[in-house]
C-alpha cells in the first residue's frame, strides 16, 4: 500500500477519528475541534483523478503549504494547531509512517462559503468568462486581452463553494457581500490581496510566474484565518517565466506531462482515466520536486515541519 491508495483504504475513518471531507486527492478527518487534513499522492487532470499516484506528491505540497503558513504568517494567522492535543497523536500515531509529512493538524474553523480566487494573468474559467462578457466576476476588463495576458492589477474573482463535487461557480463581490456580509467579504478581500502580493513576488524571484490562486478562509475563535492548503500547485498557477507567452494557455509547471500524455492517448474523458507510465509519473514528481526547491530554497524534501 503506497500513499496514494492509502486514503483509499481508509475512506471512512483513520482507526476511529471519522472522515470529514473528501476531496479529488485530499481526505480531512475530525476528531472534536481538531482536523487531520491529509494530502494523498493522488493526481487529477481535466477534473479527473488519474489512475496511478505520483509518489511522494502529497508530502511535496504539504511541506510547501507549511513553507507558505509561515511566509504569510505577518500577513494573516491560519488553522495550523500549535500543539496538538496528547488525545490525537496517540489516535494518529499508528498510521504515522503513512501519513507522515503529508499530513496537517488543523483546528476546525467556520468556513466561509466562499473561494477566495485572485487573478494577476488571464487564464482559466476568468479567460471563458471574459470572452463570453468582456469582464470577470462582474469586473470588466480592457478590451482586446490575450489569453494568459498579464493584467493591469491583479483582481479578486471569487467562487461560491458547489459541493457536489462540480465547477465552483464565479460570483461577483457583491454576490460575495450579500452571502458572508461587506465586514468579510471586504477583510477577505484585503487579506486576499496582500498574500498574493507577497507570494507572487517572492515566485518571481526564482523564476516561476504566480498566475492566479485560490484561498480558503474560515473563523476560529472569531478570528479570520487562513485555511486550506495554500499556494500549491493544485490550488495555484504556476507557469515558468522563462517560457512565458501570452496569446494562448501556458504549460502548467506541474501537470503538463500528463496533459500531453493524455492528449496524446486521445483519452476520451467520459472513459474511466488511464493509468499514467512511470516516465511521466517521474517527470512529474520531479517538477513538484522542483517547484518545492525553487519555492523554498531547500535542496531536498526534508521536512519544514
Ligand atoms: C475544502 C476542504 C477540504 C479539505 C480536504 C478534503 C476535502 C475538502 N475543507 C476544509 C475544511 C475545513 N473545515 C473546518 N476547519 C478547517 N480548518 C478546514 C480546513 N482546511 C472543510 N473542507
Amino acid at each position: 500500500m503506497n500513499s496514494h491508495t492509502s486514503s483509499a483504504l481508509l475512506t471512512t475513518s483513520l482507526g476511529d477519528i471519522p472522515l470529514t471531507a473528501r476531496g479529488k486527492v485530499r481526505d480531512l478527518y475530525a476528531m472534536g475541534e481538531e482536523l487531520l487534513f491529509i494530502a494523498t499522492d493522488r493526481i487529477s487532470a481535466f477534473d479527473h483523478v488519474l489512475g496511478s499516484g505520483i509518489p511522494e506528491k502529497g508530502k511535496i505540497l504539504t511541506q510547501l503549504s507549511h513553507f507558505w503558513f509561515d511566509f504569510v504568517a505577518d500577513t494573516v494567522p491560519n488553522h495550523l494547531l500549535a500543539s496538538p492535543s496528547a488525545e490525537l497523536l496517540a489516535k494518529i500515531a499508528p498510521y504515522e509512517s503513512q501519513i507522515e509529512g503529508r499530513s496537517m493538524l488543523v483546528r476546525r474553523a467556520e468556513m466561509f462559503p466562499v473561494e477566495c480566487v485572485v487573478r494577476g494573468y488571464i487564464s482559466g474559467s476568468g479567460w471563458k468568462d471574459y470572452l463570453a462578457t468582456g469582464s470577470v466576476c462582474g469586473i470588466e476588463l480592457p478590451k482586446g486581452l490575450r489569453e494568459s495576458d498579464k493584467l493591469p492589477c491583479p483582481i479578486f474573482t471569487p467562487a461560491a463553494k458547489i459541493n457536489t463535487g462540480g465547477h465552483d461557480e464565479n460570483i461577483s463581490y457583491g454576490v460575495m457581500v450579500d452571502t458572508i456580509g461587506e465586514h468579510y467579504a471586504a477583510e477577505l478581500r484585503r487579506l486576499t490581496f496582500a498574500i498574493y502580493e507577497k507570494a507572487s513576488a517572492h515566485a518571481a524571484t526564482e523564476g516561476l510566474i504566480l498566475a492566479d490562486t485560490k484561498f480558503e478562509f474560515g473563523l476560529v475563535d472569531g478570528k479570520i484565518v487562513l485555511a486550506d492548503e495554500v499556494l500549491t500547485p493544485d490550488s495555484s498557477r504556476y507557469w515558468p517565466a522563462e517560457s512565458y507567452s501570452p496569446g494562448g494557455a501556458q504549460p502548467s509547471f506541474d501537470k503538463q506531462y500528463v496533459r500531453d500524455y493524455l492528449e496524446s492517448i486521445h483519452w476520451n474523458k467520459q472513459a474511466p482515466a488511464p493509468s499514467l507510465p512511470d516516465e511521466v509519473i517521474s517527470k512529474t514528481r520531479e517538477k513538484y520536486l522542483e517547484a518545492f526547491r525553487l519555492i523554498t530554497g531547500r535542496s531536498g524534501l526534508e521536512m519544514v515541519r
